[in-house]
């Protein structure tokens, strides 16, 4: 099977090439550049050197549907509503890593990433590639609109819980936190180094672009959930999301009761680990790797839940999920070019 990577040279597109480097089933991978045709992408990732000599090329949507089976759209927003609408009429299979298809709603999309939204029909067509939630559709899809960073580990940490205990919907508070590369590689002043370095700043109050997204995915388990609160901060790291996740069960609950409802909802999901009691994971323990980590506790004073989600943004948030979706679609094994563990310290 041959793959392209439109927007390569980005952190996530660069992500996918060190991991379909080792995928056993994708035999061929070409990147795609809109500044850099001719250049060879080691140009711009010398530490690809040695593992491919591709040079970057035009796209060209003709050609590339003569070339390649699937796509991946590692592009800023806008960029794939344009784009993939194209790609999927000629029977290519396409995965965007961007926000553009992962709203039903146009105006949703519109209101809060301020550009044109992807036709209606496509967007019915996507499915939200939110592996260990979506598997069964995700199966037969041909596009896959994937996940937000922040949304992976949101919706993971809550999923279970909103799923299976009533909970005090007014009472959700996700507090989230990322390293530099969630940004992408383009230069800009809120990630240079003496911004970022020795600082902990907080951003996009009230005004994320994920809020949307997963108050969607959230209301499918409960359609009753209102507004969530939800807010981002910029951390002095390079990878890594922890979402700190509070909220509180309208009825009493155990300590265990709790774990064994999360260990129970993931026994299946090689990505999701659940940790024992009193552990709680830190973003280096998923560093590189495409493990989402979880820990969770329910205070009997207080009666608040607390739910700590880890991801590497540019795995399981990104490139990581993509490869995972595209296994689920060939039907092979899920985890095939995902199973480097997490690189510490
Ligand atoms: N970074 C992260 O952790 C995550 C990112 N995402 C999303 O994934 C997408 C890629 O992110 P990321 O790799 O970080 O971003 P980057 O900014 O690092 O890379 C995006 C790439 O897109 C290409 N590009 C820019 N403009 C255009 C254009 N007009 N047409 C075609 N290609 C263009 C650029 O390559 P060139 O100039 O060579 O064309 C650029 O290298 C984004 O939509 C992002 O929001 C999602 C989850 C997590
Ligand atoms: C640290 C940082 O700036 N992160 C970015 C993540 C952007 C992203 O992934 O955007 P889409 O999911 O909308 O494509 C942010 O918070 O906007």
């Amino acid at each position: 099977m041959k793959a392209a990577i439109i927007g390569a040279t980005g952190y996530g597109g660069a992500e996918l090439v060190r991991i379909l480097h080792q995928h056993d089933y994708i035999k061929q991978y070409s990147v795609y550049t809109s500044s850099q045709v001719g250049m060879k992408f080691s140009e711009s990732y010398p530490q690809f050197n040695q593992i491919t000599n591709e040079q970057l090329k035009e796209i060209d949507i003709d050609k590339i549907s003569e070339e390649v089976d699937v796509v991946f759209m590692a592009t800023p927003s806008g960029i794939s509503n344009e784009l993939t609408p194209k790609i999927f009429e000629r029977g290519l299979t396409v995965i965007d890593l961007s926000g553009d298809l992962r709203f039903k709603d146009q105006d949703v999309y519109e209101t809060w990433y301020k550009k044109k939204a992807s036709p209606k029909d496509v967007l019915q067509k996507a499915v939200y590639g939110l592996t260990e939630i979506n598997r069964e559709i995700v199966k037969d899809a041909k596009l896959i609109a994937n996940p937000g960073c922040y949304p992976t580990a949101t919706i993971l940490g809550l999923y279970p819980l909103l799923k299976n205990v009533k909970v005090d919907l007014d009472s959700i508070i996700i507090d989230a936190k990322s390293g530099a590369s969630g940004a992408g590689r383009k230069a800009s002043l809120a990630t240079s180094y003496c911004e970022v370095n020795e600082n902990f700043r907080i951003y996009k109050v009230n005004e994320h672009q994920h809020i949307p997204e997963i108050e969607q995915a959230l209301k499918t388990v409960n359609p009753e959930l209102g507004p969530i609160k939800f807010n981002t901060h910029l951390v002095p790291m390079t990878r890594g999301i922890m979402a700190t996740i509070y909220c509180k069960p309208l009825n009493k609950m155990t300590e265990k009761s709790l774990r064994d409802l999360y260990q129970d909802f993931y026994q299946n999901d090689t990505f999701v680990r659940v940790r024992e009691v009193g552990n709680y994971p830190s973003t280096k323990e998923v560093y590189g790797s495409n493990y989402c980590d979880i820990g969770i506790t329910y205070d009997e004073r207080t009666g608040w839940v607390t739910i700590v989600s880890v991801i590497d943004n540019l795995m399981k948030g990104a490139a990581g999920q993509a490869v995972q979706n595209l296994n689920v679609m060939l039907g092979i094994d899920e985890g095939t070019g995902l199973y480097g563990p997490p690189l510490f310290p």
